[in-house]
């Protein structure tokens, strides 16, 4: 082999030498553009800071990066670190997620303007990190957004009438039998009403939404129990994807492509080398929405009809197209089969922790609150005939009191206000403020349940049914949300609410607050003459609380209450 000559040197030294400049140049270059790129991104973020300001909004001062965030995911309870921030900013105050600009709101003008005056500016509701992923075709009524959301609404509410749901009473009954002879076997001990709770609405929403009877309360390592009660309970801003997209929005495009990229992977490999991938779980609601899909094939490969919410909404599903249009004339009035799919996921999800919840909280309040528990129980036996077997629907719709009964326990304990956000649509002014498009409006529920101009004069953190005989405004009652985009399911207590508070005293539809009145003086006088009588077991046992929790139960069946209260 040749040794290089000194020629040979010469002629490559340059060279070399020029390309470890243009080396150390590109990476100047790249270095620079970084810096410069890091340098404008930082001030980017420092100027969104200033949004509010620009509109004279107060608000607590944001942290860098992360805005509010981080305060809200160490609050133990978020709610109240936004209603302490209510104390200190007032009605209306901007608090930001990542960069994104959130107004807080616990002025009813305001929210009766977002809700109902001016919903066509405030459809939606703002999509999260995960909701975006399942976005489009298959996506569901709570994300669904303009057009879609409102061609799914017409389709589905029927699906929640009177008729169709007493047609489920059967369903719920049996589901609140078996309740109660759980709670027989409990035999005095101490336990917690909530885990029974829980068992037994996820039990009522597969027997009612997918006709699946699984022996929920009994068998309680059901796979179907364990991975709908994780499919609620997962906090998905507790996720590093969600926490990154919300505290930068731009790397959004990028964490889709890579979660869609790791399910389609996982999916193929799963199908390639099951023995592999046994331990690697789906997230717990794709999970559900797997085991639906293969309900939903079953149920039009055999062509069986069942009574179910299911079935309800497959008889207005098409495989066809669906067209949303600006023009309702244009719309098609059916869903498509993937919106059905992702559509009874939601009403598992939608009504199982939120009715849970409630009857926990009515449970805990009727234990807490004798003299409440003996108005209840006095106008159940005043509407139930000694021979009915099992509560009948048109029985609930005479208990005015359980109607206020219901109303105050979600004023005091009502689901966070996150539920209720709106995303601004169109830039629009809302009581004199400018509100720009893509902004996000969250009431602060806690706040305006328990203000004493719109709930007063009774103390706001008393338990008084009646509070709700007097009329209020319109947003001041949010348990449910209000306007067009309200819950779908108690349309019953809704829209006697609606009616009340929508009408004077000429108008005959205050029907409902003549009743409650009444019944209240009935209820007033039957407890007065019980007194009198004094009957030395009724006290003892009123007094005695988990006596009180057997006669609340056998009394209530609050579940079923809710349930069909819900039309
Ligand atoms: C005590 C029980 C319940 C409570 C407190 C509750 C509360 C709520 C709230 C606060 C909202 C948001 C409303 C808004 O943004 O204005 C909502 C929406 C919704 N709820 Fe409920 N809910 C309950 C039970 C149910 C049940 C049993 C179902 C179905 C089976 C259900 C289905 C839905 C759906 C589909 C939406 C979205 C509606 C839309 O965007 O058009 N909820 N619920």
């Amino acid at each position: 082999m040749r040794k290089p000559n000194i020629c040979d040197l010469e002629t490559f030294l340059p060279e070399q030498s020029l390309s470890r400049h243009n080396n150390m140049l590109m990476t100047s270059i790249l270095f620079g553009t970084f810096i410069i790129l890091f340098i404008s991104y930082v001030r980017t973020l420092k100027s969104r800071y200033n949004y509010f300001v620009q509109w004279n909004i107060p608000g607590p001062p944001p942290q860098f990066f992360f805005g509010h965030l981080r305060k809200l995911w160490s609050a133990p309870l978020s709610f109240e670190q936004i209603r302490d921030w209510t104390h200190l900013y007032g009605s209306i105050y901007g608090i930001f997620e990542g960069t994104h600009p959130v107004y807080i709101v616990s002025d009813v003008d305001f929210l009766q303007e977002v809700y109902i005056k001016q919903f066509s500016s405030f459809h939606s509701r703002p999509l999260n990190f995960l909701a975006r992923i399942l976005q489009g075709k298959g996506s569901h009524l709570f994300f669904a957004q303009g057009n879609q959301w409102r061609r799914q609404r017409h389709v589905i509410n029927p699906t929640f009438t009177t008729a169709k749901l007493k047609i489920m009473a059967p369903l719920m009954n049996k589901c609140i039998q078996l309740l109660m002879v759980k709670l027989d076997e409990m035999n005095g001990q101490e336990f917690n009403i909530f885990i029974l709770y829980k068992r037994l609405t996820m039990d009522v929403l597969w027997n009612c939404v997918f006709g699946i009877d699984a022996d929920m309360q009994n068998d309680i390592d059901n796979i179907y129990m364990k991975k709908s009660a994780l499919s609620v309970s997962v906090q998905l801003d507790k996720f590093l994807v969600v926490k990154l997209s919300n505290v930068m929005p731009f790397l959004i495009p990028l964490l889709t492509l890579l979660i869609k990229a790791r399910m389609f992977l996982v999916d193929k490999l799963r199908a390639m080398i099951p023995w592999l991938m046994r331990n690697v779980e789906d997230l717990p609601s794709v999970w559900i929405i797997k085991r639906v899909g293969n309900v939903v094939r079953n149920r039009l490969k055999s062509g069986k009809k069942q009574m179910d919410l299911l079935q309800l909404m497959l008889d207005v599903a098409k495989n066809d197209e669906v067209t949303d249009n600006e023009n309702e004339e244009l719309t098609t009035k059916h869903l498509h089969y993937s919106e059905v799919l992702s559509n009874v996921v939601l009403f598992m999800v939608a009504g199982y922790e939120s009715t849970a919840t409630a009857l926990a909280f009515s449970t805990y309040v009727l234990a807490t609150e004798p003299e409440v528990q003996k108005k209840l129980q006095q106008e159940i036996d005043e509407n139930w005939q000694e021979n009915a077997k099992e509560p009948d629907y048109d029985v609930l719709t005479n208990m005015a009191y359980m109607d206020l009964f219901i109303r105050e326990v979600l004023r005091l304990y009502a689901l966070s206000g996150r539920a209720r956000t709106r995303r601004c649509n169109e830039t629009t002014n809302v009581c004199g403020h400018q509100v720009e498009k893509g902004v996000t409006i969250m009431p602060d529920i806690y706040s305006i349940h328990r203000n004493i101009d719109l709930w007063g004069p009774e103390d706001v953190n008393l338990f008084v049914p009646e509070r709700h005989i007097t009329k209020r405004h319109p947003a001041a009652y949010l348990a449910f949300g209000v306007g067009s985009r309200n819950c779908v399911a108690p349309k019953y207590v809704h829209k006697k609410l609606q009616e009340y508070q929508l009408n004077d005293e000429d108008n005959p539809d205050r029907w409902f607050r003549l009743d409650a009145q009444v019944a209240m003086e009935k209820l007033r006088q039957k407890v007065l003459s019980k007194y009198v009588n004094c009957d030395p077991d009724y006290l003892v046992i009123l007094d005695n609380v988990s006596a009180a929790i057997n006669s609340i139960l056998k009394s209530l069946n609050l579940c079923y209450i809710i349930m069909l209260h819900m039309e």
